[in-house]
């Protein structure tokens, strides 16, 4: 079992992911992300499905042609986890390459 985020341990953590917005509905964290084509987003959504199997942590996500948007959330802790923002990190690492 994994625990939820604390509220201040959520705002730290958002703090340090700018490209994110929170889902205070779901208390998710999203991303929207436009790559040049198809075959770029693709290949990003195989980088990162890599390390969702390693980590056993996926997103809820959707893909229209160059465009990716991605979802956030820990089912098993009902809210945000630190799971969750060490995977917004590696995707963001994974964009800025
Ligand atoms: C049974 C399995 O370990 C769980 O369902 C894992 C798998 N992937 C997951 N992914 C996400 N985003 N949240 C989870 O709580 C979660 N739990």
């Amino acid at each position: 079992m994994i625990e939820a985020l604390s509220e201040a341990e959520r705002a730290d953590a958002l703090d340090g992911l700018p490209e994110w917005d929170h889902d205070e509905a779901r208390d998710a964290i999203t991303r929207t992300i436009v790559f040049a084509d198809f075959i770029e987003a693709f290949g990003f959504m195989t980088q990162v499905a890599l390390i969702a199997e390693r980590m056993n942590h996926h997103p809820e996500w959707a893909n229209v042609y160059n465009r990716v948007d991605i979802l956030l959330t820990t089912h098993d802790a009902g809210g945000l986890s630190p799971r969750d923002i060490e995977m917004a990190q590696a995707i963001d690492a994974i964009v800025e390459e």
